[in-house]
């Protein structure tokens, strides 16, 4: 079942820019220009893309901050801009540049204060609450006012404070910018947790990749407010034409070796590295390698994601 449907959607802005001294000219700037995608209930998807994409205008229209221009837009079968309120009760957000907690208050007060906002029944908020408390480590924070919490710390309040609703939807925008790696590896087990346990369907918005590969089975690539790709992260390798790179350590150092299907691309020392296609199984690469050469060691490396991701930037800049 489609929680979240987007359907054509269009979103413009109008700026005006100076042009000479005095004179100022309107100018219309599109910022999601003709969108469509369905997200299913209990999917977890990454939804990533270039600075000035459109994903904050994205999720802004589909919390019901922001109004289209023109498209049909349903999450869990409410239209946003229309129905903020009853949408508010299905939905979790979570910035990770800026909070929604109270700033001057220990977490238990906000967290209080989402229960009367949302009206959530006593048990419900209690059991939520114990295990969000549980599986983020909040419980010697509670008393703690926000402001008093480091970054890692105060994300994991947010994280709290966005599910004690059960919400259906979590959007996510840079749930882990700014953290340390530990800090990172508990957010991302908590949303494991949350998408495969409880179902909750999950949109995220990053630009640590990590994060995506391991947490979303769907990605979706937006450039210029459109989808440019949108599959899973082994259909993103293929579709940026990506290569893994096969590192072999000679029995002496050599000039580049030669051998079909693959092309040397550094050599330092006796050891040299050889981009293939990553679609291809590196066997029989592996086998003519070590027929032709005497080798110490060898050793395949894959294809970093970043890598892939601004090649196919680059592709769409230019077609
Ligand atoms: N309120 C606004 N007024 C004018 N232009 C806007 C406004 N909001 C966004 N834009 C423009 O719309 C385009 C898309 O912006 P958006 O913030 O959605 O991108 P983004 O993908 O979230 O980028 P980032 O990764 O940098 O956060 C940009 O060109 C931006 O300048």
């Amino acid at each position: 079942m489609a929680l979240i449907e987007v359907e054509d959607v269009r979103r413009t802005f109008t700026v005006r820019t100076r042009a000479g001294r005095l004179k100022r000219v309107k100018r219309e700037v599109r910022a999601v220009d003709g969108l469509s995608f369905t997200v299913d209930a209990g999917e977890c998807v990454g939804y990533i893309g270039p600075n000035g994409a459109g994903k904050s205008t994205t999720i802004k229209m589909l919390t019901g901050i922001l109004v289209p221009t023109a498209g049909r837009l349903r999450v869990a079968g409410v239209d946003p801009s229309r129905e903020r309120v009853s949408l508010a009760r299905r939905i979790g957000v979570v910035f990770g540049q800026r909070t929604t907690l109270w700033w001057d208050l220990p977490l238990r007060d906000s967290y209080e204060l989402a229960r009367r906002i949302y009206r959530v029944p006593d048990g419900r908020y209690r059991a939520n609450l114990d295990r969000c408390v549980e599986l983020l480590d909040l419980g010697d924070l509670l008393d703690t006012p926000v402001r008093q919490l480091s970054l890692g710390q105060r994300m994991r309040g947010d994280l709290a404070a966005a599910l004690l609703h059960d919400p259906q939807v979590l959007y996510l925008d840079e749930p882990t910018i700014g953290l340390d790696v530990v800090s990172k590896a508990k957010v991302r087990e908590f949303l494991r947790e949350v998408n495969t346990l409880q179902r909750t369907t999950v949109l995220l918005t990053t630009h640590d990749l990590t994060d995506i590969e391991q947490l979303c089975g769907r990605v979706m690539v937006i450039d210029h407010g459109r989808v440019v790709y949108d599959g899973g992260l082994d259909g993103l390798h293929a579709a940026g034409d990506s290569e893994r790179t096969l590192v072999v350590d000679l029995a002496e150092a050599r000039p580049p070796i030669d051998v079909p299907g693959a092309r040397v691309v550094r050599v330092e020392g006796p050891r040299q590295w050889l981009a293939f296609p990553a679609q291809d199984s590196a066997a029989p690469l592996l086998a003519a390698v070590a027929a032709r050469y005497p080798l110490v060691d060898l050793s395949v490396r894959e294809p970093a994601i970043e890598d892939v991701i601004a090649r196919m930037y680059a592709e769409v800049a230019i077609g």
